[in-house]
């Protein structure tokens, strides 16, 4: 099995994670907390009470586990659609795999990287939403001290499958979206490149980045619901299950709710995968 994919998945990962969590960061509080009026509320909010620090918490722990959840996605990927087409990735170029194969090898990516992504993204939400400023003498800590206080609390609190939180609603929002995600890249990327070539450099930075914010577009309602079961037994209420979820967002908030973060999602989406793709396909042709 080829491991190169892996390894380019990792790297390429983690690039795009550094230049995406500030951006993040606004979205997980504009989904899960009512007290914003948008996203340059939240923002001005976060920089006075919390500095450009406020907007890099809960990012040591994607970093570590990017690892493993990009070079997952991308190595299942790359793996099945070898698998189905039998073309390894030096050779797609000259024999195009068809989008129907692209979309199942995305899905499959999408659904395993889901579950090794799941505690790490829980962590990550339940971090992001802490909006009290770095230890002020006096001030009360914040509920977690880091990630590792904060996995072992909920491991304490909420047993084993406690980090398991949102992970069906996860795992939801990952599987087709991520199959959309690898099809709009390689539509980009052959309406633009003579066939048999391989994409520019451009092209591959305007594929990506336009992959990324089609699959977050659609992803957005899963996403929202995804955060707020991570959120239950917190602050917020209760829920019974993802349909549970659902309704009772949309009776309070109305149907509006499945879009909050939208802008934002899709703002975060372009830079992060034009370059997570740019760094993926470079370091793959230049390990030959
Ligand atoms: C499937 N879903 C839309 C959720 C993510 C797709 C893009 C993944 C990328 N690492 C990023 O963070 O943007």
């Amino acid at each position: 099995m080829p491991v190169e994919e892996f390894v380019a998945g990792w790297i390429s990962g983690a690039l795009g994670l550094v230049l995406g969590h500030p951006f993040d960061t606004v979205k997980v509080r504009l989904q899960t907390q009512n007290t914003y009026r948008g996203i340059v509320d939240c923002m001005v909010k976060t920089y006075r009470h919390e500095s450009l620090l406020g907007f890099f918490k809960g990012m040591s722990f994607p970093i570590a586990s990017i690892a493993v959840v990009n070079s997952v996605l991308f190595g299942v990927y790359s793996n099945t659609l070898l698998v189905l087409t039998a073309t390894s990735h030096q050779e797609r170029r000259a024999q195009p795999p068809s989008y129907t194969h692209v979309f199942i090898a995305g899905c499959t990516g999408g659904f395993l990287q889901a579950y090794c992504l799941a505690p790490f993204d829980l962590i990550k939400v339940r971090l992001q939403n802490q909006t009290e400023p770095r230890a002020q003498p006096g001030s009360p800590p914040p509920q977690y001290r880091g990630p590792v206080h904060c996995a072992a609390s909920i491991f304490q609190e909420e047993g084993p499958r406690g980090l398991f939180r949102g992970a069906w609603a996860l795992t939801l929002r990952d599987t087709p979206t991520l199959g959309i995600y690898f099809a709009t890249y390689e539509w980009l990327c052959r309406q633009s490149t003579p066939d048999g070539q391989n994409p520019s450099s451009a092209t591959v930075l305007v594929a990506g980045g336009f992959a990324g914010i089609t699959s977050w577009v659609t992803a957005t309602p899963l996403d929202v619901i995804k955060s707020r079961m991570q959120m239950a037994g917190l602050k917020q209420r209760e829920y019974q299950g993802m349909l549970d979820c659902m309704v009772s967002s949309a009776r309070q908030e109305g149907l509006g709710v499945f879009f909050r973060g939208l802008t934002i999602n899709s703002a975060r989406a372009f830079p992060v995968n034009a370059v997570t793709f740019l760094s993926y396909e470079y370091l793959l042709h230049s390990w030959g």
